[in-house]
């Protein structure tokens, strides 16, 4: 049998819209990302349970995972004896958390796993973004190879191999904040405008290229001062109950960054220390989750998709 997680991701990651993405991992060792088993059947099944799996469509065929199952059989490995599929899925729908991506990347990962195949890993990254494009309302990687690769990720289509790593400074936390309600992808996308002005374009490549620039070369405090959403965040905003009063009152507790996480409706930040991640988190607490919500203080998920 084998048995594949996938963390949660911050698509977008302020500064990088469709651009930038980070794995996370709970600093308390929790588990935070869907899990999938394959074992040999005597017919292909699926199975989709875990906390979530209520809130998905009860017929396998709308279900991601059984397309992907599908799909992997029919065009990938047609010669893969029956399988048992079993999705458990953890992260909520719709949370900003890469929830669709998560369940995409473990499928094909427990599969390319189980039949073997000889495809290369810029060939799973291009059929792991073609399903999650299916359901989010555009093609974007941002999810996708953070998940798969871990830690922070510059990714697209005109990037070599998809996906160029970026370093982050160690002693930075995110917190992680599941409102409770959902925001659908392809709605949080329907809400942005078509096209930039050229003043706004030339700002967001100049932004985007400086903070990776200042990654790549130690700089951290620079790049933290720089990251800012001035694509996605002013529309999606009003669509997240509760998120312009967090985003003024984090920055008080500690907070050096407060933004939306991919599509929404999850906020995060990142702080410079423990201490001010905890504050951030108790206040995310009290203010800004409902009982379906949850926060979590995390570092980045440097592993990725990994066999348990
Ligand atoms: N295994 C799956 N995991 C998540 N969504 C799925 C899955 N299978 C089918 N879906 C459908 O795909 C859609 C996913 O919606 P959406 O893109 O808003 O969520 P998401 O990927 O969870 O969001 P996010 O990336 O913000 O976490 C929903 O309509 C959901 O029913
Ligand atoms: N980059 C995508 C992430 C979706 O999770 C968006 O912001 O729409």
């Amino acid at each position: 049998m084998i048995e594949v997680y996938a963390p949660a991701s911050i698509g977008n990651f302020s500064v990088g819209f469709d651009a930038l993405g980070a794995a996370l991992a709970p600093i308390d060792g929790r588990l935070l990302g869907d899990v999938v088993q394959v074992s040999s059947a005597i017919e292909d099944q699926f199975v989709c349970s875990g906390n979530y799996a209520n809130k998905l469509p009860s017929e396998a065929s709308e279900n991601l995972a059984y397309q992907c199952l599908v799909h992997f059989r029919e065009h990938v490995a047609p010669t893969m004896l029956p399988v048992k599929l079993e999705l458990k899925k953890n992260l909520p729908i719709g949370s900003g958390l890469g929830s669709s991506a998560c369940s995409v990347v473990a499928t094909f990962a427990a599969l390319d796993k189980f039949a073997e195949t000889a495809l290369s890993q810029e060939q799973l990254i291009e059929l792991m973004a073609d399903f999650e494009a299916r359901v989010s309302g555009g093609r974007h990687y941002d999810n996708i190879t953070p998940c798969y690769l871990g830690g922070l990720q510059l990714t697209g289509d005109i990037i070599p191999n998809k996906s160029i790593a970026l370093p982050v400074d160690k002693q930075w936390y995110y917190v992680a904040a599941f409102p409770g309600f959902s925001l659908n992808t392809a709605k949080a996308r329907s809400v942005l405008p078509k096209q930039l002005p050229m003043h706004n374009s030339v700002e967001f490549a100049q932004r985007l290229s400086a903070f990776c620039s200042l990654l790549l070369t130690g700089r951290y405090d620079a790049a933290l001062a720089i990251m800012g959403d001035e694509i996605a965040e002013p529309h999606r905003a009003p669509l997240i109950s509760g998120f312009s009063e967090a985003k003024l009152a984090l920055p008080a507790l500690g907070a050096e960054v407060v933004s939306i996480s991919g599509a929404g409706p999850t906020l995060f930040t990142v702080c410079k220390s423990l201490k001010a991640a905890q504050q951030c988190a108790a206040w995310l607490e009290q203010n800004y989750i409902n009982e379906q919500g949850f926060c979590h203080i995390c570092q980045l998920d440097e592993r990725g998709t990994r066999q348990l």
